[in-house]
């Protein structure tokens, strides 16, 4: 596929997946523009996890392609991954944690500029008032904010959320989405979010692509049908 528009950040065309004879999914092709924020919605088992490692490099696809303009390279990519309990010897403070994302990774050698980005980045993520917190003793939002805090510390273009929001309690999940709309306020960045949560997704999102076994549809926000992604879901 030829893609032309200039704020094309990320296309996929006619993508296939199979593990062994078990096919996940096949044809699958869709945009990703700057600004936009696509959902990604669809029963579990159907393929959205797999659609992510494929789109970060972590799978390689049976067949199609994954295009990023102007190259891969040339975009940064931060991923929020599901929540996951940190265990609470975990060695690192908050600051620390979401500095592991910068070149030179560990406080020491962290440079004057780094030193600054890590305070930004926890100043926009409201993480401040607990940078020097053991990173095991904060709470589960708190501790989703700093994986947050830690995709975005690099300023992606792209910036893809995994079912981020799962666990967290409503409060919570609308202030993660919050920070998320922030910064795509500020830098006009990407934003691919797998959920579950419809209200979620019909309050954040410009796009949707919903994955059915053997099919998919996508579309604007306003062209979501809430039936067929209950059914979806059910
Ligand atoms: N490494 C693997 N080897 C074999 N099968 C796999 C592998 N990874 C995923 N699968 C299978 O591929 C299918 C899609 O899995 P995937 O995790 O992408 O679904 P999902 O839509 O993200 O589900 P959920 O909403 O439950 O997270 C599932 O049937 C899963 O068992």
């Amino acid at each position: 596929m030829t893609t032309s528009a200039t704020n094309t950040v990320l296309s996929v065309d006619q993508l296939a997946m199979a593990f062994r004879q078990k096919r996940v999914f096949h044809d699958l092709t869709f945009d990703l523009k700057q600004g936009e924020f696509l959902s990604v919605l669809g029963e579990n088992g159907v393929g959205k996890t797999t659609l992510v490692q494929i789109l970060l490099g972590q799978l390689r696809p049976t067949a199609g392609s994954v295009n990023y303009y102007p190259s891969r390279q040339g975009v940064t990519v931060g991923y929020v991954p599901q929540f996951r309990n940190v265990d609470a010897e975990y060695p690192l403070t908050v600051r620390e944690f979401v500095g592991l994302a910068l070149p030179n990774r560990l406080t020491p050698w962290w440079t004057a500029a780094e030193r600054k980005q890590v305070a930004s980045t926890l100043a926009m993520t409201d993480l401040t008032r607990i940078a020097r917190t053991p990173l095991g003793r904060v709470s589960g939002g708190e501790l989703q904010k700093a994986y947050l805090a830690q995709a975005l510390i690099r300023q992606p273009q792209l910036l893809m959320l995994d079912e981020s929001t799962a666990s967290l309690d409503n409060n919570m999940k609308y202030e993660l989405l919050e920070l998320v709309k922030n910064y795509q306020e500020q830098t006009n960045a990407a934003v691919l979010f797998v959920t579950h949560d419809l209200p979620l997704t019909k309050q954040y999102s410009t796009n949707f692509l919903l994955m059915q076994p053997g099919q998919y549809q996508t579309g604007t926000i306003a062209e979501l049908d809430e039936n067929v992604v209950e059914a979806a879901h059910a």
